[in-house]
């Protein structure tokens, strides 16, 4: 199935110049939204509640921070960057009762509305501008004059504007510099979901922890395994990024290629595959949905138990020590770049 691309010369800037924006939350992607669209041109104001702590953050960049309510009154296109799961309570209270004919809700990842948990009236325009990357590396790339890809979607075009608008927000935030693709919210949502769990955060995680601990538990020294699984793990998906797979076998040693035709498939089984299946079809079904909101409204126990026996993984000790003696690699996040 062939998709729509659109870049910087296919967007109308001027659309989301003529809007007043108002970004709720001020977290990875918040920050990395609000101040690109800022430096973009573009009329915004932060909404977040009395107590947070990100209002400090957002006030050191000279941004306007109002409560949800406030900002979403004040605004004609309200972008929610809250965590998913606090998104429909938000919605319900500060931001439906401000709703006025020819406003636009955006999302910048589908769940809520993939799984029905937020149900916008007619009236308005309901899209989505997804960039697919962490928000922190989204405003590092936006200043450093490049961009991460962007997936937009329509849900309800009730000016019959809302793909134009979409697309003018995602060149805003340097989006259209990269790519950016028209998709529907629920092939963004699953395959976000998917994504994230199965190879980049889930499968990389495990596949990295587990190397580590083979090699450790073997005898072999924790920086070596270190530096072995998880540092140049880096520089080789480097080379992916660059020039796909193909680049990475051609830059590496021959012996190192066949080892990784041979080997690979006996790491990630037919098993893994189907494993990988089974959780795609978690997330199509809602299953995985219903368990985190679930988690969530129960408390997020188990949630903070596998963070702290994360946190706990004797890589973590290991890479914090040689990460402070590579002063290029130990670069703090910030929300103010
Ligand atoms: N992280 C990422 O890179 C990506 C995230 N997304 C999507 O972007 C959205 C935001 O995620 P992410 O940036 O990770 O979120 P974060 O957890 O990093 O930030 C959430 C922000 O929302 C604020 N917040 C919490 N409760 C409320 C509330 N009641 N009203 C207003 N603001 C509130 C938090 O403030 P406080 O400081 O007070 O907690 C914080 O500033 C999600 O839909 C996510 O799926 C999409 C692509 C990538
Ligand atoms: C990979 C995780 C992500 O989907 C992202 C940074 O794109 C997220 O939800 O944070
Ligand atoms: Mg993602
Ligand atoms: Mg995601």
């Amino acid at each position: 199935m062939s998709v729509e691309i659109f870049y910087d010369d296919d967007a109308d800037l001027s659309i989301i110049q003529g809007r007043k924006v108002a970004v709720i939350g001020y977290g990875s992607q918040g920050h990395a939204h609000a101040l690109s669209l800022r430096d973009s041109g573009v009329d915004v104001r932060i909404g977040l509640p009395e107590g947070s702590k990100s209002r400090a953050k957002a006030e050191e960049e000279g941004l306007r921070v109002l409560t949800p309510a406030e900002a979403s009154a004040e605004a004609d296109l309200i972008m929610i960057l809250a965590p998913d799961t606090k998104q429909r309570f938000i919605y319900a209270e500060d931001i439906e009762p401000n709703l006025k004919d020819g406003d636009a809700i955006f999302f910048g990842h589908g769940f809520n509305i993939r799984y029905e948990l937020i149900k916008p009236p007619a009236n308005v325009d309901v899209a989505m501008v997804a960039p697919k990357g962490p928000g922190h590396l989204v405003r590092r790339q936006f200043v450093d004059g490049k961009g991460v890809p962007c997936l937009i979607a329509v849900e309800q075009d009730a000016s019959g504007n809302a793909q134009a608008l979409a697309l003018a927000y995602a060149a805003a935030i340097g989006g259209a510099r990269a790519g950016v693709i028209k998709t529907t919210f629920k092939e963004e949502t699953e395959t976000d979901l998917f994504g994230e769990q199965a190879v980049l955060c889930g499968g990389a995680s495990a596949l990295v922890q587990t190397g580590f601990e083979v090699l450790t538990e073997a005898g072999y020294a924790p920086e070596i395994a270190y530096f072995e699984v998880l540092h140049e793990l880096k520089l080789i998906v480097d080379l992916m990024y660059e020039g796909g797979i193909a680049r990475m076998r051609y830059s590496i040693s021959d012996t190192a290629e066949y080892g990784d035709l041979t080997r690979g498939p006996r790491v990630i089984t037919p098993a893994v595959k189907e494993e990988m299946r089974k959780i795609l079809g978690e997330i199509q079904d809602g299953t995985f949905a219903r368990e985190w909101v679930s988690e969530d409204e129960t408390g997020r126990a188990n949630f903070r138990k596998l963070q702290e026996a994360g946190e706990q993984h004797p890589i973590e000790e290991t890479g914090k020590k040689l990460r402070g003696l590579m002063s290029w690699v130990d670069r703090p996040i910030t929300e103010t770049a």
